[in-house]
C-alpha cells in the first residue's frame, strides 16, 4: 500500500527532521531496516544542525495578527460571523448549529469534514531552530475510540477565564475572532501560530492557537487539526491544556488555550547551570508528565510526541503537556485489578510506606499550608499515628493486601504512521513495524535522561546517524552528571528496544509509579506540590503589543521565516 507521508524539510538553521531521503538510506544501509523502514522517493537531503532547538517565545519578534475579516461566514454552514467591536457576533442558534459544544464526538467528526480550503500557504510554520516532529499523514489502523467531548470542565468551575468565556457565550453565542485581542505572537509550529490574546476588555489572557485552513487543507493537515481539537475538547485535567473555547472564520481555524507564561521545560533546561535540572526537579516534572500521560491512555489517546519542547510551565510552575496533533487516539478499557503479588515486578518498590497506600492521602495535605516546597512530594504518614505505630515490621510488606490498580493501558492500539521527533522516535516507529501506546513510554525514557543528562541517549551527527543509534546502539549513561541508581534504572527499564519488553507495556503508567524512582511521590496530591521553580509573572501590560492589535483591522498571517519551513512528501511503502 502507498502511504503518503509528509515530512517538513527543515532550512539550514533547522533542527532535525525526519526526511524520506533518510530514511531510504537508512534502507539500503542496513538489511534488517530494509525490511521495515518506510521507503523514500525524495532525492533531497537536508543538512541538520542538531545543536540548535526551538526558541519557544520569540520576544520582539514582528508579529502578524490573523485577518479580522468582518464578512467572515464559517464555511461548515454558511453562517455569517459577524465583525464588531461591541462583541455582537453569532446568533446562538447559529452556534448550536457550528461547532456547538453540545453536540457530541461523533458530530464534530462530521462538522470537520466539511472544512473546505485549497489555496496557497499563508503559514506553514515550524519554529526556527525547532526539533521538530515529523508526521506521515496516514491512517491509523486502529479503531478509533469514542472519546466523550463534554465540554463540561468541573475543574473549571472557578476559573475567572471559564466564567468569562462562559458570559461571553451566554450574551453573544459562541465566541469569535473579533472578541479577543491578539497580543504577541507567543511561537508557531507544523500547523499553526500562537497569540497572546486578551478576551477584549476583561484582562482574561488565553493562548490562541490560529491556524490557517487554506494552508492546513493544502499539506492535508486538516485531519492533524481537527485531531487535536477534538482531543482538546475532551480533556480536563490539572496538568492538560484547557480549551477554553473553539472557533472559525472563513480563513482561521482557532483554539483558546490555557497560557503559559513560563516557557517549555527544553528552554527552561538551557538555562539549568549545567543545561540540566537537579534530580529533585526532574522527578517534579515527569511525575506530572506520568500523570498526564495515564490520563490521556486513560481516554485511549497515545500522545506520541513527548519532548521538552512540548511540556509548557504554567504560572504556578506545575506542568501543562500540549500539542497533540500527532496524538493518536484508539480504543481502550481502563480496568481495575486487584493484584495477588505485588512484589512480582523487579522494578516495583517494597516500601510499606509508598505513597499509593492510602496512609499517604493526609488530610493536612489539602490544607494551604500543603503549598510549600516539596510539601506533597515526599513519604508521608498519618500525623495520628506515633512513631512506633508507623514502624513497619519485617513481615508486614507481605502480609499488606495490595490496593487495586487502574489499568488503562490500550495495549491493543497499532499505528503505522511514522511520527515524532527523531531523538525521541522509538525504535518500532524507526522500523515501521507498527507502533502501541509503548512508544509514550520510550518517549519517556528518553524525555527523563535528557532532563537529567542535558541530551538525549541516541542523538548523532545527524539524524540518519540517530535513527540508526536508536535501533541499535546500546544504552549509555555519561559519567556526568551523577544521577542515582534508581532513575538509571528507570531510564533502563523505559528504554528497552522491544517494546514487549518495556516498562509499562503492560500495566502502563500504574507500573512506572511504583518504580523507586518515584519513591515518596504523593501522586494524588502532586498538584498542590511546591514546584521547583515558578515563572515570574508576565507584565501583559508592558508587552510591547503587535501592531493593530486593538483594532479590528488586523493582517493576516503571512509566511514568517522563523517559522516558515517547506514541506516534502513521499511514499512509505
Ligand atoms: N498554551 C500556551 N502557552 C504559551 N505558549 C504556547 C502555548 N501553546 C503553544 N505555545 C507556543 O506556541 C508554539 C507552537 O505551538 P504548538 O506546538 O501547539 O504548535 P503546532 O503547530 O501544533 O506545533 P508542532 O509542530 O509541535 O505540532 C509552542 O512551541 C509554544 O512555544
Amino acid at each position: 500500500m502507498a502511504l503518503k507521508a509528509v515530512i517538513s524539510k527543515p532550512s539550514s538553521q533547522h533542527q532535525s527532521k525526519a526526511t524520506g531521503s533518510q530514511i531510504a538510506k537508512l534502507n539500503k544501509f542496513d538489511p534488517f531496516l530494509l525490511r521495515t523502514l518506510p521507503k523514500s522517493a525524495n532525492p533531497n537531503p537536508s543538512n541538520q544542525n542538531l545543536e540548535s532547538r526551538k526558541q519557544t517565545t520569540q520576544q520582539g519578534d514582528s508579529l502578524e495578527l490573523p485577518q479580522l475579516d468582518g464578512s467572515a461566514s464559517l464555511e461548515s454552514n454558511g453562517d455569517q460571523e459577524k465583525n464588531s467591536s461591541d462583541l455582537n457576533c453569532a446568533t446562538d442558534s447559529s452556534v448550536s448549529a457550528k461547532l456547538s459544544d453540545e453536540t457530541d464526538s461523533v458530530t464534530k467528526i462530521s462538522e470537520c469534514a466539511k472544512i473546505s480550503g485549497q489555496a496557497d500557504f499563508l503559514e506553514s510554520a515550524k519554529s526556527s531552530m525547532c526539533r521538530a516532529s515529523a508526521s506521515s499523514d496516514v491512517s491509523d489502523g486502529s479503531t478509533c475510540s469514542s472519546i466523550s467531548s463534554s465540554l463540561s470542565k468541573p475543574h473549571k468551575a472557578n476559573d475567572s477565564r471559564w466564567e468569562a468565556i462562559q458570559r461571553v457565550r451566554a450574551r453573544d453565542g459562541m465566541p469569535s475572532l473579533s472578541h479577543f485581542r491578539l497580543l504577541k505572537k507567543l511561537g508557531c509550529g507544523d500547523i499553526g501560530s500562537v497569540y497572546l490574546s486578551e478576551l477584549s476588555g476583561t484582562r482574561c489572557y488565553f493562548a490562541m492557537k490560529v491556524m490557517d485552513k487554506n494552508s492546513l487543507a493544502g499539506r492535508k493537515k486538516l485531519v492533524r487539526a481537527q485531531t487535536e481539537r477534538e482531543i482538546l475538547q475532551c480533556l480536563d485535567h490539572p496538568f492538560l491544556p484547557t480549551l477554553y473555547t473553539h472557533f472559525e472564520t472563513d480563513k482561521f481555524l482557532c483554539l483558546v488555550m490555557e497560557f503559559c507564561p513560563g516557557g517549555d521545560l527544553h528552554t527552561l533546561r538551557q538555562r539549568q547551570p549545567g543545561k540540566h535540572f537537579s534530580e529533585q526537579a526532574v522527578k517534579f516534572y515527569v511525575a506530572e508528565v506520568l500523570l498526564a500521560l495515564e490520563y490521556l491512555h486513560m481516554l485511549g489517546i497515545i500522545y506520541r510526541d513527548l519532548k521538552p519542547e512540548n511540556v509548557l510551565v504554567r504560572e504556578d510552575g506545575h506542568i501543562m503537556l500540549s500539542d497533540f496533533d500527532l496524538s493518536l487516539r484508539c480504543s481502550v478499557s481502563p480496568t481495575l485489578i486487584k493484584s495477588t503479588n505485588s512484589n512480582s515486578d523487579p522494578h516495583r518498590k517494597n516500601n510499606p510506606v509508598y505513597c499509593v497506600q492510602p496512609a499517604c492521602i493526609e488530610p493536612s495535605c489539602i490544607q494551604p499550608s500543603c503549598i510549600v516546597p516539596t510539601s506533597c512530594f515526599s513519604p508521608r504518614f498519618f500525623s495520628s499515628k506515633s512513631k512506633k505505630q508507623r514502624k513497619p515490621k519485617p513481615e508486614v510488606g507481605n502480609q499488606v493486601t495490595p490496593l487495586p490498580e487502574l489499568i488503562a493501558e490500550p495495549t491493543d492500539a497499532r499505528s503505522m504512521s511514522f511520527v515524532g521527533t527523531h531523538e525521541y522516535l522509538a525504535p518500532e516507529i524507526i522500523k515501521g513495524e507498527g507502533h502501541g501506546s509503548a512508544v509514550d513510554w520510550w518517549t519517556f525514557g528518553i524525555f527523563l535522561y535528557e532532563l537529567l543528562f542535558g541530551r538525549t541517549p541516541f542523538r548523532g551527527s545527524g539524524n540518519r546517524v540517530t535513527l540508526f543509534n536508536v535501533v541499535g546502539q546500546p544504552l549509555r549513561f555519561p559519567e556526568a552528571p551523577s544521577v542515582s541508581f534508581a532513575a538509571k534504572d528507570l531510564i533502563k527499564g523505559l528504554l528497552v528496544k522491544e517494546p514487549q519488553n518495556r516498562l509499562a507495556y503492560k500495566r502502563g503508567a500504574t507500573e512506572i509509579k511504583q518504580h523507586i524512582f518515584f519513591e515518596g511521590v504523593n501522586w494524588a496530591l502532586i498538584r498542590c506540590a511546591g514546584p521547583p521553580e515558578i515563572p515570574k509573572p508576565v507584565e501583559i501590560e508592558r508587552l510591547p503589543l503587535i501592531s493593530g492589535a486593538s483594532s479590528s483591522k488586523n493582517t493576516p498571517p503571512v509566511n514568517d521565516q522563523k517559522c516558515a519551513d517547506n514541506y516534502l512528501e513521499f511514499d512509505f511503502f
